[in-house]
């Protein structure tokens, strides 16, 4: 196991930012603070930061100490909301770069888990953060920003929740509020825009962040961060939601509609230099009363793959006000569960079968079985796969997180192995594609050598666990041939999703560098660079101040 010391680095004499000191994290709701710091590329020596956190109002009478030892649990980087607005400068590289890696790493994620003194339940929640590391001739220029999509501009201006989020819904002062709200429900008026999910780089070379509702789809520019405007899709097709993670690459962006009036999902593609989504076709439900979540899904050369989950969207919790324990979702495990294979060129669905219930967020990718005379005999489909247990939603509650470091309280997960039959048997198969204590248990933010969508791969990367822990905590580089783990982990730290990058001319798959954030429990945080092949550390950088945990990235190439 490649286990890290942590490193002392000060920052290179091109930054001077004050280092946050412990009283500093103990501030957990952080009210707005909007200081914005100009950098000019290789110009700004010195920047200086003011206003970069409130301290505590003193409370009275003073806190006991429960309640000190839980401020100072919730001071990781990974679970308090971004200091300011923006940032931007060059980090002190420890380790060497790979001169060949030359571009733009992005990741979004909900980085702002407060609005003045009211602080949000769900990691899903939060304002999106945007964070840059733009890499070039072995240095490192990282940023961060605000998307200001409409729900954080209001919540900004009102001091107050203006918009449905994941599990908040804005507090109405009376009752025909309360119906005028329910009512911009159904219209779409009053869900949410904060586009805190994910970031794709499209084949045309626009940069979206993304979210599950489609209105929070948002254009970025990838070197300054700025929000530049709303992506308006232009066809008619409707509904207010998509899946999270659509399939993007150079020639197409495929995904998702959920269709909760008759339940099923429209499968839609949309050409680069477009804005409309176009029908390639329609999957019905098989079960239950709604369709099942579908946060991602995968594809492979000439299908998409349909997921059903039995962990259904909920009309009726969709209109509460107080979240349940599963948000706006319900588990149905009497309506069973299915995945749909829709031809891609055709739209028809050319096999749909039953499979054992299963809880996901992320597929890792998919790919066609043939047999020797090339003729079809198989789907397999791989996902970070929760057991089955719903509870994971609570697990990712920020009180959860904050308090129960350290405990070992992470539910188990896999790499859920769907095998998809085309011999006309109604069942699918799903199993471990490896013993999980290869990675502790833990598995999910999962990323492949994009150069094997669709195709027969052997290597995922993804977070594990090395436990006790109440969250995935490690990198781990899966060997799906070999049936092996490689793990990476620094105590205390919580690492975001791995995400591979090719060294151009690559031949062999892992051959390229593994990106990660990691955010500390100190407060600080640092860029991590991993060699894909040996999954060893190459290189770190720290910020000057942690970072909040973020979600996914994408990698946008120098020109
Ligand atoms: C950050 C992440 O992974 C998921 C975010 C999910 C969101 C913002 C879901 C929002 C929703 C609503 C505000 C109402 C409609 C249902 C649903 C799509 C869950
Ligand atoms: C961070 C996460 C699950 C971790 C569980 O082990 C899920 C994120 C989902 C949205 O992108
Ligand atoms: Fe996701």
């Amino acid at each position: 196991m490649a286990s890290m010391t942590s490193s002392s680095s000060s920052f290179g004499n091109s930054i001077f930012l004050p280092t946050p000191t412990a009283s500093d994290n103990l501030v957990r709701n952080i009210p707005f603070c909007f200081e914005t710091i100009p950098f000019s590329k290789h110009k700004v020596r010195r920047l200086t930061i003011t206003n970069v956190a409130t301290p505590l109002r003193p409370t009275s009478p003073p806190p006991a100490d429960k309640e000190i030892e839980q401020r100072k649990l919730s001071s990781h980087a990974a679970w308090t909301s971004v200091r300011q607005e923006r940032w931007e400068g060059e980090l002190d590289v420890q380790g060497t770069i790979p001169l060949w890696l030359n571009g733009t790493y992005l990741r979004n994620g909900p980085g702002m888990w407060h609005i003045d003194d009211y602080t949000f339940r769900h990691l899903f929640d939060g304002y999106a953060t945007l964070v840059k590391l733009h890499f070039e001739n072995g240095r490192v220029i990282a940023g961060h920003r605000q998307i200001e999509s409409e729900a954080y501009k209001a919540a900004k201006k009102n001091k107050k929740l203006c918009y449905r989020e994941f599990s908040e819904v804005p507090k109405q002062d009376n009752f025909l509020s309360y119906v005028g709200e329910l009512a911009s429900l159904f219209s779409g008026s009053s869900l949410t825009d904060n586009a805190n999910t994910g970031v794709v780089k499209l084949g045309d070379g626009r940069v979206v962040c993304l979210t599950e509702t489609q209105k929070g789809s948002i254009i970025i520019d990838p070197n300054t961060l700025d929000t530049l405007g709303k992506f308006e899709y232009s066809d008619c097709l409707g509904g207010l939601i998509h899946s999270a993670h659509p399939i993007v690459t150079e020639t197409e962006f495929l995904t998702l509609l959920p269709d909760l009036v008759k339940p099923g999902y429209l499968v839609v593609r949309m050409e680069p230099g477009t804005n409309e989504r176009k029908v390639i076709g329609r999957v019905d439900c098989r079960g239950g009363p709604a369709p099942g979540w579908v946060h991602s899904f995968p594809v492979t050369e000439h299908y998409v793959i349909v997921p059903e989950m039995s962990l259904r969207y909920c009309a009726q919790n969709l209109l509460k006000a107080e979240p349940t324990p599963l948000y706006k979702f319900r588990w149905h495990p009497n309506s069973k569960a299915f995945v749909h294979v829709m031809c891609k060129t055709s739209g028809k669905v050319v096999v749909s079968v039953q499979v054992p219930l299963y809880v996901t967020f992320h597929f890792i990718n998919a790919y066609e079985e043939r047999d020797e005379d090339g003729r079809l005999t198989a789907i397999v489909a791989d996902c970070c796969e929760h057991n089955a247990d719903t509870t994971i939603l609570d697990k990712l509650r920020l009180h959860n997180l904050r308090t129960l470091m350290g405990q070992d309280v992470l539910p188990d997960a896999r790499v859920g192995r769907f095998t998809i039959p085309l011999d006309g048997s109604p069942y699918g198969k799903l199993d471990a594609a490896l013993d999980p204590n290869e990675h502790g248990r833990g598995m999910d933010m999962c990323s492949i050598n994009p150069a094997y969508l669709g195709k027969k791969y052997r290597y995922a990367y993804a977070c594990g666990a090395q436990r006790p822990c109440n969250f995935p905590n490690t990198l781990t580089k899966i060997d799906l041939v070999n049936k092996k783990a490689k793990n990476w982990y620094d105590e205390g730290t919580v690492p975001s999703e791995p995400f591979f990058v090719a060294r151009p001319g690559a031949t062999e798959e892992d051959d390229g560098v593994v990106i990660s954030m990691v955010s500390e429990k100190s407060g600080d945080g640092y860029a991590l660079l991993l060699d894909g092949a040996t999954f060893e550390e190459i290189a770190r950088a720290k910020f000057p101040y942690g970072l909040p945990y973020g979600l996914h990235g994408c990698w946008v190439p120098n020109k």
